[in-house]
């Protein structure tokens, strides 16, 4: 169950009532500490035992050593399985916190209170939880539905631009596949802020939601929620492997001008629509300098693509705006014209 909440703490307050955790683990990052804790510590009206776990902030966090020392923690807390985890934070807080608790003496509950909009429309939602392995992403992790979502939009008030932007792609991908006016509304922002995006987030984690809920372990449907992710995933991998890492939204950005154009290449959508979604995704994204990377390093990490089935690099693309396909096998050839069509843009 997801409720969006204004400044009212009184739901998760009766929720806490309700559940009767034995202990609270309320997990951070450096960012998220700072700016949003207080918001919650001071709202929290429950005396159940608490303890704040603090990481630093980045997606360079989402592995099995921090992992390792969070299940070290949790033992040395005596934690036990009435325990409820709180992760509050963005997509990497609740990725590797939902994680956490769904392995740590096979499943504690959790809760999500996402803090970025990538959390709040996407991140949070849906059950996917994991840590990257070898600078493949999410490759490790489980299906693990959280006991409940808080989102608190107030919280974008101190969320940097960029990290804005990024969770906007997110925000555009669920137009893209699924919802043309929703893709209208948001392409007609002018200016990006929380109060211009706000409106728009329930329609977005409603189209998450709706999705995962048809196809829970991505067996289908839920593929498409993975448009942009095949390109994207490899080249996220790519700059964290350099050490430079890009955010989540930017390489999903990039990735969903390339699979569009894939798209175009296999004869899905017209020249002019895909010229028309790419010019848009431009307006909002800066272009990333890819040719640092051959063709072969980026294949060679979508091979680990968990879409894929039988030897074949399966993408999701899109059949229209807001109309896509999965299981679309795309073959080497299309996936480099696609890559040196996005370095060759003008
Ligand atoms: N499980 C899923 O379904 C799913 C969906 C999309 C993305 N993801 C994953 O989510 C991750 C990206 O998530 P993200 O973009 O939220 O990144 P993130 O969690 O790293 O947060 C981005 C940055 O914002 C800071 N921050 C968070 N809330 C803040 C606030 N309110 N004010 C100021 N700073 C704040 C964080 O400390 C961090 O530095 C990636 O690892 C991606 O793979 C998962
Ligand atoms: O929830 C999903 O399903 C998605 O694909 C949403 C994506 O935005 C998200 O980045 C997800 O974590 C990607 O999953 P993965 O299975 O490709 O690692
Ligand atoms: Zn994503």
């Amino acid at each position: 169950m997801i409720s969006i909440l204004d400044e009212d703490f009184s739901q998760l307050n009766e929720f806490l009532h309700r559940l009767q955790p034995t202990q609270l683990l309320i997990l951070v990052d450096e960012n998220t500490h700072e700016y949003c804790l207080p918001r919650l510590l001071g709202n929290l009206e429950t005396e159940i035992p608490f303890e704040i776990i603090e990481i630093e902030a980045g997606e360079e966090m989402k592995t099995l050593e921090t992992a390792a020392q969070l299940w070290e923690i949790l033992t040395e807390f005596e934690t036990d399985r009435k325990a409820l985890m709180i992760n509050l934070g963005g997509g990497v807080l609740t990725d590797l916190g939902g994680f956490i608790a769904s392995t740590y003496k096979r499943g504690i509950p959790f809760i999500n209170i996402p803090t970025t909009l990538l959390g709040m429309c996407d991140a949070s939602i849906g059950g996917k939880t994991g840590i990257d392995h070898q600078f493949l992403k999410n490759i490790i992790g489980t299906f693990a539905n959280p006991e409940q979502i808080f989102v608190f939009p107030k919280f974008l008030e101190t969320l940097p631009f960029e990290e804005l932007r990024s969770g906007f792609a997110e925000m555009l991908k669920h137009g893209l596949i699924i919802d043309e006016k929703h893709w209208n509304d948001l392409i007609s922002i002018k200016n990006l802020t929380p109060q211009s995006v706000f409106p728009f987030i329930e329609t977005s984690m409603k189209i998450k939601q709706k999705v995962v809920e048809q196809d829970f372990t991505e067996q289908n449907i839920r593929k498409t929620l993975n448009f942009g992710h095949t390109i994207g995933h490899a080249l996220e991998s790519l700059f964290l492997l350099q050490g430079k890492p890009i955010m989540h939204g930017e390489a999903v950005a990039l990735g969903m001008i390339c699979e569009t154009r894939i798209s175009m290449l296999h004869g899905l959508i017209s020249e002019e629509t895909s010229n028309t979604i790419i010019s848009h995704l431009r307006q909002f994204f800066p272009d990333i300098d890819t040719k640092q990377f051959s063709v072969e390093e980026i294949l060679s990490l979508m091979r680990n693509d968990k879409k894929n089935s039988h030897g074949t690099i399966n993408f999701s693309l899109l059949t229209g705006i807001g109309n896509s396909a999965y299981n679309c096998s795309v073959d080497a050839e299309h996936i480099n014209k696609s890559l040196h069509y996005y370095q060759n843009l003008p």
